[in-house]
């Protein structure tokens, strides 16, 4: 009996998972889409292939993206040139660099979100660390909790190689975690950069090509616990946090880690796809008694995959053009910057609430969607209920 009573499981939280802080970090180096063409035929020493340049600048004009931050220079790619080939051998290389600079990058965010939240260190109790690199024993997770300072009585879960959907992933776990653990503070890193599969261009391979226009590096951090205590203040409750399998879309996208790095294939049905199955999410995640008459009456926030995937999106939800403009904007600054690109949206929906004077931080609405797309093909849906303005004033 009191061995049972000494094993007593932790009560639960009494309200919802809430997010208590955002903070954000991109390398400083970032290129400009429009001047990118040029520069990446020519550093990846490819200006013989015209035709494709052609191709390439096309696909960058259509992007929307207006720049991308990464980490890799032209200083770095000369010194790794097995990068800059279409399939070298260049694992060991790729390495080198994500260890160093997906902690760092982390670090970067994590900071910022913990002086937001303005608590000590010593009071976070979990990590939840989502990359799709660097892969290492002990992880990446564990350099950020030695970067950090964090308590090694931290309990972490490390989220390796998920896909583009794994900020709605690493949303969900940490409100399991922070509702089922009274007094929990979970820290939540997304940091994601695109070392592992940059490459030079292909005659064949015109995936390839989409990939080199839309990826871009940048990490993102949350704090997230429940029944806030008075010095914390509430951005966001998670509401729900769900993920479902499309039928049939394992083709759409896939990825393979190889000597040569990350190789990836993007079907180019896969945003008709997307937007196929987003009516379909919204009532899995609302239902009738929710009361959603018009999805116009929730703030959106979208994994800004490509261009085409949230006009996809807007177009089957039947949202008037405002209504992605956040997430628009993520993907013009940054690119496709994977699972940290939701956190991203996040922030930013919440700073122009506050610029533009609205009511909550969901931009006046009071109830929020923000949907992760990935592999698989994997749709996180999240419901996310916004705060009134004065409270994070
Ligand atoms: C599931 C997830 O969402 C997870 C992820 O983040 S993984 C990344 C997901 N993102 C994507 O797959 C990209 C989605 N696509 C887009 O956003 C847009 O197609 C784009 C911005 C790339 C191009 O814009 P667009 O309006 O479609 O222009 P469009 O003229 O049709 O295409 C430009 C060129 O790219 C080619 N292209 C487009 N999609 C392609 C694909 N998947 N594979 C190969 N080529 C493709 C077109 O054939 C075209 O070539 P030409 O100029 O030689 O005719």
């Amino acid at each position: 009996m009191a061995c049972t009573e000494a094993f007593r499981r932790a009560p639960p939280a009494d309200g919802p998972a809430t997010v208590l802080a955002i903070g954000t970090a991109n390398p400083s180096h970032f290129v400009d889409q429009m001047q990118y063409p040029d520069y990446y035929f020519r550093v990846t020493n490819a200006e013989d292939k015209t035709e494709l340049k052609q191709k390439f600048k096309r696909i960058c004009e259509k992007s929307t993206i207006r720049k991308r931050h990464m980490c890799l220079t032209e200083e770095i790619l000369k010194e790794n040139p097995s990068l800059c080939a279409y399939m070298a051998p260049s694992f060991d290389a790729r390495q080198g660099i994500v260890l160093e600079e997906v902690p760092r990058l982390a670090k970067e965010a994590a900071d910022k979100a913990i002086k937001e939240w303005g608590r000590p260190v010593s009071d976070v109790t979990h990590l939840v660390f989502c990359s799709a690199a660097g892969v290492d024993l002990p992880g990446v997770d564990y350099r950020l909790i030695q970067l950090l300072g964090l308590p090694a009585r931290v309990r972490r879960v490390m989220l390796y190689n998920v896909g583009c959907h794994a900020g709605g992933t690493a949303l969900r776990v940490a409100k399991d975690l922070a509702e089922n653990n009274k007094g929990a503070r979970v820290l939540v890193v997304c940091s994601e950069l695109n070392v592992m599969f940059f490459r030079g261009p292909d005659d064949h391979h015109f995936e390839n090509l989409i990939g080199q226009a839309l990826f871009g590096d940048g990490a993102a951090a949350l704090i997230v616990g429940a029944d806030p205590e008075e010095a914390e203040r509430a951005i966001y409750e998670v509401a729900s946090a769900t993920q479902v399998m499309l039928p049939e879309s394992e083709e759409m996208v896939g990825g393979h880690l190889r000597e040569i790095g990350l190789t990836f294939h993007l079907a180019s049905k896969l945003p008709a796809v997307v937007g196929g199955n987003i009516e379909r999410c919204l009532e899995a995640a609302f239902g009738p008694q929710a009361g959603v008459a018009d999805w116009n009456e929730l703030f959106w926030i979208v994994h800004p995959g490509g261009r085409a995937i949230i006009d996809q999106v807007e177009a089957r939800a039947g949202l008037t053009a405002e209504k992605l403009a956040v997430t628009r904007h993520v993907l013009r600054e940054y690119g496709n910057m994977q699972s940290a690109s939701v956190l991203f949206i996040m922030d930013e929906m919440r700073k122009r609430s506050a610029a533009e004077g609205c009511a909550t931080t969901g931009q006046g609405c009071q109830w929020g969607v923000l949907f992760g797309f990935g592999p698989g093909l994997t749709v996180e849906t999240v419901v996310l209920r916004s705060v009134p303005i004065k409270l994070i004033n």
